[in-house]
C-alpha cells in the first residue's frame, strides 16, 4: 500500500480551554487534492499549520513520508518539501509587482534579471494580470493584490527543481475574490498540480473552490473529522453536517456562533 505523505495520529491541539483538534487521524496520499472544510473556527488553518510544521500539536504524532516528526519542521530536515500559500500574503509596498513576484529569485538565485523578468511575466499572465509588472501594490485592488501574492507564492526557481514542494498548502486562496478571479486561481491550482505532479491541501469556504479543486473532502467540526469522501459525494451524503453546510442552512447540528 502507498505510504501517506502526511499522517496525523491522534493529533490534539488546544488554545486555552478550547480543544480545537481532538485526537484527529488523517492521511494525505501522494498526488491527492484534498479540501479541508468546516465552519469558521473549527481548526482548519491550525491543521494546516501543524502539517507545515509551524505549530506543534499538544499530543499525537505527525508522520511525514512515514517518518515521525519531532517538534516543528525547522528542527529537522524533512524528506518532503511543503509550501504554504497564505490567505493574506503581504506584498512589499516599496517594490513593484514584478519585483515582488520575483523577490526570491532576485535575492537567492543566479538567474539573470532578464530571465527572472520573463518568469515573472509568465506567472502574472497565469493569474490573469499580464500588464502590471511595473505597477505598485497600492495601485491595485484587493483581489488583484491577492492574485499577485499567489503568483509570488508559486514562483519556482528553474535552477533548483528539487526545491519544488511536493505538497502545497492553500489557506483560503480565493477568499474575497469575485467569481471570475476565483476561477482563475482555481484553474491555476489544478494547472500547477498537473505541471508539478504534486499534492495539495486546500482550506476554503467557497463552494466553487471546493468543487473545482478537490478530489477528496475532509469535514472538520467540534475537533473531529466528521465526514470524509469524494467531492461529488458532498451532494449525496446523508451526513447532516455536510448537508447543512452545503445548503447554507442555519437549522441543523452546526451551531452558528459569533
Ligand atoms: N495562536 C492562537 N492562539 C489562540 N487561539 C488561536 C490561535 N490560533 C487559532 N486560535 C483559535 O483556534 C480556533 C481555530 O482557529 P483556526 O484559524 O484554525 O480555524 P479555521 O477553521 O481555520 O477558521 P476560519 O474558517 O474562520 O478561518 C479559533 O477559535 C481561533 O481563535
Amino acid at each position: 500500500m502507498t505510504e501517506p505523505l502526511v499522517a496525523f495520529r491522534g493529533i490534539t491541539k488546544s488554545f486555552g480551554n478550547n480543544v480545537i483538534l481532538d485526537e484527529i487521524d488523517l492521511d494525505i496520499y501522494p498526488g491527492e487534492a484534498v479540501a479541508i472544510i468546516g465552519p469558521s473556527g473549527t481548526g482548519k488553518s491550525t491543521a494546516l499549520r501543524i502539517i507545515a510544521g509551524l505549530t506543534p500539536p499538544d499530543s499525537g504524532e505527525v508522520y511525514i513520508n512515514g517518518k515521525k516528526r519531532l517538534g516543528v519542521a525547522e528542527d529537522q530536515t524533512e524528506a518532503l518539501g511543503i509550501g504554504m500559500v497564505f490567505q493574506q500574503a503581504a506584498l512589499f509596498d516599496s517594490l513593484t509587482v514584478g519585483e515582488n513576484v520575483g523577490f526570491l529569485l532576485y535575492q537567492h538565485s543566479n538567474l539573470k534579471p532578464r530571465h527572472i523578468r520573463d518568469l515573472v511575466r509568465e506567472r502574472l499572465e497565469m493569474v490573469g494580470l499580464p500588464d502590471i509588472f511595473d505597477r505598485y501594490p497600492a495601485e491595485l485592488s484587493g483581489g488583484m493584490r491577492k492574485r499577485v501574492s499567489f503568483a509570488r507564492a508559486v514562483m519556482a526557481n528553474p535552477e533548483r527543481p528539487e526545491d519544488r514542494p511536493e505538497l502545497l498548502l492553500y489557506d483560503e486562496p480565493t477568499a474575497g475574490l469575485d467569481p471570475i478571479a476565483s476561477t482563475v486561481i482555481e484553474d491555476l491550482v489544478r494547472e500547477l498540480q498537473q505541471i508539478n505532479g504534486g499534492s495539495y491541501i486546500m482550506v476554503t469556504h467557497q463552494d466553487s473552490t471546493i468543487r473545482r479543486t478537490a478530489d477528496r473532502v475532509v469535514f472538520l467540526y467540534h475537533g473531529k473529522v466528521q465526514w470524509q469522501g469524494k467531492v461529488h459525494e458532498v451532494d449525496t451524503t446523508d451526513n447532516p453536517m455536510v448537508r447543512q453546510f452545503f445548503s447554507s442552512s442555519i437549522d441543523g447540528p452546526i451551531q452558528v456562533t459569533g
